[in-house]
């Protein structure tokens, strides 16, 4: 588990340039078995945010906590422990040319003293896991841009960590290799109960793998939560981007509803049971969201008038959150 506490960072300014706020009182928790994705325009200050969680930069303010430990407060000697719970992969892979991939993941039980045959036997067995075998031998020239992506999953887990942070880790990659990097990523993530953190400019990798978003701009977290909640929230931007508004046909009486979740499919069969309405759907969008599918709908509801009411009413109370999701009525 990460939680960041009122993160500020300034990087100082030079005789050329201004200093420059890129964080600034960034909070947020990260629980065990989640995929945090954090997104937000170049240079909102996700990649600082990811370097300030293993400390490769100190924050100007604030304190980062894993697992319990609390990383400000640690030495030098204590902090280099500890960073061993937080494994890292870049976009450009960052593996060694002149090793094979064996020798890629041995690297950091290497220089943890691991012995031989023990990191040997470690390192086979994560690049098995990762579904390569069969490449033990190769050098990162002789594999495509997904294996070396795997490769670096393999090494990042090779000091047993239980934070994964990944920075823009599928930018370079293909569509291909991008489904099956980032499937990998969810499954590790589950199996081995990892708190795992995605930056990445790409909404779509988000919405794949993803169960909570946060989005950084100017440095400051404009949204965060579960993905499910936040495409609820009308004034989230985030919301509109994971599940964008349908356009009906101009001119239509239309409610729109958001629906979602366990219980996608109630709202409406709720509201034809219970009322004596037509309910025409004008226009949708439909999403993955994660493992969850969420839709907005655009409904005429047709009927008495005071039936038709009722049945708006329903929908505006069926759940606390349905009242946000009667987001618009446009007449
Ligand atoms: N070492 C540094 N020295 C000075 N300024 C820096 C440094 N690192 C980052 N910055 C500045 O901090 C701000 C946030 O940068 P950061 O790389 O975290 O953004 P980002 O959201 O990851 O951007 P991108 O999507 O383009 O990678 C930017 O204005 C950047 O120029």
């Amino acid at each position: 588990m990460i939680t960041l506490s009122h993160i500020s960072k300034t990087f100082p300014g030079t005789r050329r340039r201004q200093p420059v706020i890129a964080l600034d009182d960034v909070s947020l928790t990260v629980e065990r078995g989640q995929v945090m994705g954090v997104v937000g325009p170049s240079g909102s200050g996700k990649s600082t945010l990811a370097r300030i969680v293993n400390l490769l930069e100190r924050p100007t303010s604030g304190t980062v906590t894993v697992d319990g430990v609390e990383l400000t407060a640690l030495s030098a000697g204590r902090l280099n422990e500890a960073r061993r719970t937080i494994g890292m992969i870049f976009q450009q892979f960052n593996l060694l040319d002149s090793r094979t991939a064996l020798a890629n993941v041995e690297l950091p039980l290497e220089l943890a003293g691991v012995g031989r045959a023990e990191r040997r036997a470690r390192a086979t067995e994560l690049l098995e896991r990762v579904g390569l075998a069969d490449k033990l031998g190769s050098h990162p020239a002789q594999l495509s841009g997904g294996q070396r992506q795997r490769v670096a999953i393999a090494r990042a887990l090779a000091p047993r960590p239980s934070v994964l942070l990944c920075d823009e880790a599928t930018s370079a990659l293909d569509p291909a290799s991008t489904t099956s990097v980032l499937a990998l990523l969810r499954e590790l993530t589950d199996e081995l109960d990892l708190t795992t953190v995605l930056i990445t400019h790409e909404m779509d990798v988000v919405k794949r793998v993803c169960d909570h978003v946060t989005l950084l701009e100017g440095g400051r977290v404009v949204d965060s939560g579960a993905l499910g909640d936040v495409v609820r929230r009308p004034q989230s931007p985030l919301a509109t981007r994971l599940l964008p508004h349908p356009q009906a046909p101009v001119g239509e009486p239309v409610v729109e509803v958001t629906v979602g979740g366990a219980d996608h499919d109630l709202v409406l069969t709720e509201l034809i049971r219970r009322f004596d309405v037509r309910v025409a759907v004008l226009a949708g969008s439909v999403e993955t969201l994660g493992d969850q599918r969420f839709g907005r709908l655009q409904l005429r509801v047709d009927g008495a008038p005071e039936t038709v009411r009722e049945a708006l009413d329903y929908l505006a109370q069926a759940t606390p959150e349905r009242e946000l999701e009667l987001t618009r009525a446009v007449a």
